[in-house]
């Protein structure tokens, strides 16, 4: 059978717009995926059109697209069935809303929003237009995600009671980022948390919460430490830890509640030596061993089942990136299924989900005293940014 073609729209022409595009490209059957295919049928940028125009030519971009010098055009482009949102988060409330106004669907870069009111009002919007939406935490839809989640669920591991999750890069803060890359700047939501500390809440919740049937999934108290870059205020550096409490009864005498531990920084690194002296990004610890996953955190490509002293041999498992992909395919491919079927958001990130991470995200700014300009904060629409 012809596989389900999704056209594709795409918001901006910066760097993981490329990645997102080369990835969509990326001839499906390659990596065992005959039931959906992708075009890239528009490209907008908020720039010029000549900037749309050279991205479509960068990317060898060969059957019909049309180049959009706004993003308002792109919108109302009725060719298109999905745009995926490539701004920085600071622009994602109104840049999604736009979208979703004109009666789009939505794939949206994470962080989602700057804070969780942004996001509950575009989750309200895309339900009551009955729009599909869907955070882009690419991560979740590796393959290697899936299988971990299913071996947390098939109990290999036993009880899940601790998670601890670093996505740290050692950088040279002040000369690599300075003040105005959006990795630090206050104006487009720059800092640790929503850049990279998205990542290790998802191994938080993808093992802790998302593994759990829904009615037992229940968001977590948290308690959090962040340092603000002194240049800018952003946070360089968040430590999060979370206590999820579970409804069910444990298996044995210890308490029904498991902790998360979600670090992020840019001035440290997971992988100092980038040789993983460090040891595992992730580790899962369960009752009956652990899985250790090796980092980045966002892009892993391997991990080992550790069962505990006399419970069988160490497994290690590869799961390569097929075709030379950066892994952004399965998130999109994951969207066109939800497309065919009719589905309004996707199993792998349910919207509430992503609502829930996005207020804890908010509780740790509160508690680290990390505030962005009201201008990127409001929920007012349309505000020019
Ligand atoms: N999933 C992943 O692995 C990754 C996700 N991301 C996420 O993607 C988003 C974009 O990141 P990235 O591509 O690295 O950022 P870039 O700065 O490379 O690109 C952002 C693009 O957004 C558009 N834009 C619109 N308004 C502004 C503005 N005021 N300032 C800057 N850019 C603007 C520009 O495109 P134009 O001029 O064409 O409109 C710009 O090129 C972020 O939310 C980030 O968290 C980033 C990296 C990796
Ligand atoms: O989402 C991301 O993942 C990859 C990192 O390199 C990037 O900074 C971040 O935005």
């Amino acid at each position: 059978m012809a596989p389900h073609v999704v056209r594709w729209g795409i918001m901006a022409t910066g760097w993981i717009a490329e990645m997102f595009t080369k990835d969509l490209l990326n001839d499906p059957t390659l990596r065992d995926v005959f039931d959906v295919a992708h075009q890239v049928v528009a490209v907008a940028s908020s720039s010029s059109k000549a900037k749309a125009e050279e991205f479509i030519a960068a990317r060898g971009i060969t059957t019909a697209c049309s180049a959009y010098g706004d993003y308002e055009s792109l919108v109302a482009d009725p060719n298109v069935d999905v745009i995926y949102v490539a701004t920085p988060h600071s622009h994602h409330y109104q840049n999604v809303r736009l979208i979703l106004e004109a009666g789009k669907n939505v794939l949206c870069e994470k962080a989602f929003t700057v804070n969780a009111a942004q996001t509950k009002i575009l989750v309200d919007i895309a339900r009551e237009k009955n729009l599909f939406l869907m955070e882009a935490v690419w991560t979740r839809y590796f393959p290697l995600s899936i299988q971990i989640r299913e071996l947390i669920q098939k109990g290999e591991i036993g009880e899940v009671l601790r998670v601890i999750a670093d996505t740290s890069f050692g950088d040279d803060v002040e000369t690599k980022w300075g003040t105005k890359h959006r990795m630090v700047n206050p104006d487009l939501a720059g800092g640790a948390l929503l850049d990279l500390g998205i990542y290790s809440l998802t191994w938080v919740f993808q093992t802790l919460y998302h593994t759990l049937p829904r009615d037992q999934r229940k968001a977590p108290t948290v308690s959090a430490q962040v340092t603000p870059y002194h240049l800018t205020g952003a946070d360089e550096s968040t430590t999060m830890l979370l206590n999820f409490p579970t409804s069910t009864p444990s298996n044995g005498p210890h308490p029904k509640q498991s902790h998360g531990v979600a670090m992020t920084n840019i001035r440290v690194s997971t992988d100092p030596d980038e040789k993983g002296s460090a040891g595992p990004a992730i580790r899962i610890q369960g009752t009956k061993g652990e899985i250790q996953v090796p980092g980045p955190a966002f892009r892993p490509e391997s991990y080992r089942i550790v069962p505990k002293k006399g419970g069988g041999e160490v497994r290690e498992v590869q799961c390569p990136f097929p075709n030379n992909g950066h892994g952004m395919f399965w998130e999109a491919d994951e969207v066109a299924r939800c497309l065919r079927d009719g589905k309004k958001e996707s199993e792998g990130l349910p919207l509430d989900e992503s609502i829930v991470i996005m207020e804890v995200m908010d509780e740790v700014r509160k508690q680290g005293g990390l505030t962005y300009p009201q201008k990127i904060e409001s929920t007012e629409y349309p505000v020019q940014l």
